[in-house]
């Protein structure tokens, strides 16, 4: 199996994206969370600044929707060329045409779940996502105790991919850390998102190269 560390920028310093990027060369993709203060009780940034973060980088961009009305804000960010797509399900009014557009738009098209959403009633969406994005903290806040309630969810959504026989990543966000990612790579994530672990660390890529380690030995288990 392919695991990715998809670092969240969220922590790092917003004043300075591109030299943030730059510090971890060894990432899979770049984590990005947007908040709109209505979705979630907390405010970020948005698609003109992501618009930026575009043109100052070939890196992979992964972003992380945790706005209302995302029907009608999601398109806009595989318009400007970001590579994955996620918005909420608990936000989205039409997840199956929402994904359907984004993939037409050229990106990865990719459904998150807050930690209390049950996977079972999308199960039938799966074969129109490329990736399942399961919160392990509530969404709107980097630094979070990792909820270990979710692990089930994990297992189980690995099993209902498995019988889609598709190629569909699932990614962990939420107090990923040195502590917590075997556990999630066990359950059977293989894309982990991990932001203040990574951004608080001296050196940010030695981190992501641990990280990745020790996903990798926790699946070869
Ligand atoms: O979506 C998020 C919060 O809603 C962030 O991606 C996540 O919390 C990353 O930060 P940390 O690793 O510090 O938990
Ligand atoms: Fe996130």
């Amino acid at each position: 199996m392919t695991l990715r560390i998809t670092p969240s920028i969220l922590n790092a310093d917003l004043a300075n994206l591109s030299g943030e990027i730059a510090r971890i060369p060894s990432a899979d993709g770049v984590h990005i969370d947007v908040m709109d203060n209505r979705f979630v009780p907390n405010l970020t940034l948005g698609l003109p600044v992501v618009e930026c973060i575009r043109a100052s980088t070939t890196a992979f961009l992964d972003i992380h929707l945790m706005i209302a009305e995302v029907d009608r804000w999601a398109p806009g960010y595989a318009d400007a060329g970001c590579e994955s797509v996620t918005f909420h399900v608990e936000a989205s009014a039409a997840p199956i045409k929402l994904a359907r557009e984004l993939r037409s738009l050229g990106a990865r098209a990719s459904m998150a779940l807050k930690p209390a959403t049950p996977i079972e009633p999308y199960a039938d969406l799966l074969g129109e996502l490329d990736m399942v994005l399961l919160m392990t903290v509530e969404p709107g806040f980097g630094g979070q105790k990792f909820l270990d309630l979710v692990l089930p969810k994990i297992r189980r959504t690995r099993a209902l991919i498995a019988r889609t026989g598709g190629d569909i990543w699932l990614q962990v966000d939420g107090g990923v850390s040195v502590e917590t990612i075997e556990r999630c790579a066990e359950a059977g994530a293989d894309t982990f998102v991990a932001g203040s672990a990574v951004y608080s660390a001296e050196n940010p890529d030695a981190m992501v190269v641990a990280l990745r380690e020790q996903a990798i030995a926790a699946c070869a288990h």
